[in-house]
């Protein structure tokens, strides 16, 4: 047997989904007792020259990807709101599962998904959407079984976290540090959402509506970026021992509303998130059970983010073969 996979976008991210799945095949082989093949990519520009088996399609045709009744599962990396929600809700409306990497989608359109999801008997995975690599979805889904959260913080914007510390281990300017978090596949492909603190917002409202089952009104959220750090600022807090982080944070208040904000803050070694280096994100959750919980890892970059999409990709199986077997005769 083998599992369809029609892939959407082809970036950073996307190439890095189809080169892990062709690597791991015989790994995943094992995992999933199933075969996994890409048989299409849907992209933008059909000029662009890319490395891809000669069995897989690419098309910019969603429709007639759609089509195809051996299609088992959609997995999506491209920028934006749109199209990406109209693709995403006709896999839906098809029952198709489907999982996807864009947090500006998700952010802004998660409920609607979920929601066209359970209309259609399927699922939505998002576990890429928050924090790269970092398995926060997951972790969420099993504490939040038991635990009550009162508080998340965070770093969760890889380029911006990479900026900071290159500009402070490596004396690189803000441009230079920019260009490396570029070539690295870290920031996207217009990276103002990075530096301006909007890429962290998108995140940290996922995050809410996992935690709190709401958001804050999104325009009352003050959101500031990393623009305004210059280099002498960070040389000199460096040398007092200080280092800039820009961390986002939520927090529900005594009358059951989310106060969020994103913002970079000077800390010192004392504090949770000092150690937090280079595209590295961390994710501090406030628990009633546990106490305090940070996750931290690798927040940005095509493997990093692979991974994540892969584990969706596994939960994905496990949901098919579920209501394959629940499915009426
Ligand atoms: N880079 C990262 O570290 C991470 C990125 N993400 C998210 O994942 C998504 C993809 O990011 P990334 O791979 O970096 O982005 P890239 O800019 O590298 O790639 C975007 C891809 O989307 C394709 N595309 C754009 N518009 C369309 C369209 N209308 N129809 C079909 N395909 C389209 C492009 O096609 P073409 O190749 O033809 O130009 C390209 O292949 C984004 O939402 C991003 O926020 C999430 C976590 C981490
Ligand atoms: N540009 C983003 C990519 C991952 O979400 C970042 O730098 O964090």
């Amino acid at each position: 047997m083998t599992l369809n996979v029609a892939l959407i976008g082809f970036g950073t991210v996307g190439s890095a989904v189809y080169r892990l799945i062709h690597t791991r095949r015989e790994a995943f082989k094992k995992l999933i007792g199933q075969e996994i093949r890409i048989t299409d990519i849907v992209i933008k520009d059909k000029n662009k020259k890319r490395e891809i088996d000669s069995f897989t399609r690419i098309t910019t045709q969603i429709d007639q990807v759609l089509s195809n009744p051996e299609i088992d599962v959609v997995i999506e990396a491209i920028v934006g709101v749109e199209p990406a929600f109209s693709y995403l809700s006709k896999a839906l409306e098809k029952g198709l599962p489907v999982i996807t990497a864009n947090k500006v989608l998700f952010a802004q359109k998660g409920d609607l998904l979920k929601k066209l999801a359970g209309k259609n008997a399927t699922t939505v995975g998002y576990e890429a959407t928050v924090a790269g690599g970092i398995p926060i979805m997951r972790t969420l889904i099993d504490l939040l079984h038991v635990n009550r959260i009162s508080k998340v913080e965070g770093v969760l914007n890889g380029t911006a976290n990479f900026i900071l510390s290159d500009m402070r281990t490596e004396s690189h300017s803000f441009e230079e540090a920019l260009a490396l978090a570029q070539s690295l596949g870290y920031a996207e492909a217009d990276p103002s959402n990075d530096i301006l603190g909007t890429d962290a917002f998108y995140k940290l409202m996922i995050l809410c509506q996992t935690i709190f089952g709401q958001t804050p009104a999104w325009s009352e959220v003050p959101v500031t970026g990393i623009h305004s750090i210059s280099a002498v600022d960070i040389e000199v807090e460096a040398l007092r021992g200080n280092r800039y982080k820009l961390i986002a944070e939520a927090t529900l208040n005594d009358d059951g509303e989310v106060e969020a904000s994103v913002k970079p803050q000077l800390i010192d070694n004392e504090h949770p998130l000092y150690g937090v280096e280079g595209v590295d994100n961390a994710v501090t959750l406030h628990t009633d059970l546990l106490g305090t919980l940070t996750l931290k890892g690798p927040g940005a970059g095509g493997n990093a983010t692979a991974s994540a999409v892969f584990s969706d990709l596994v939960k994905c199986t496990e949901f098919l073969s579920i209501s394959k077997v629940k499915a009426p005769v």
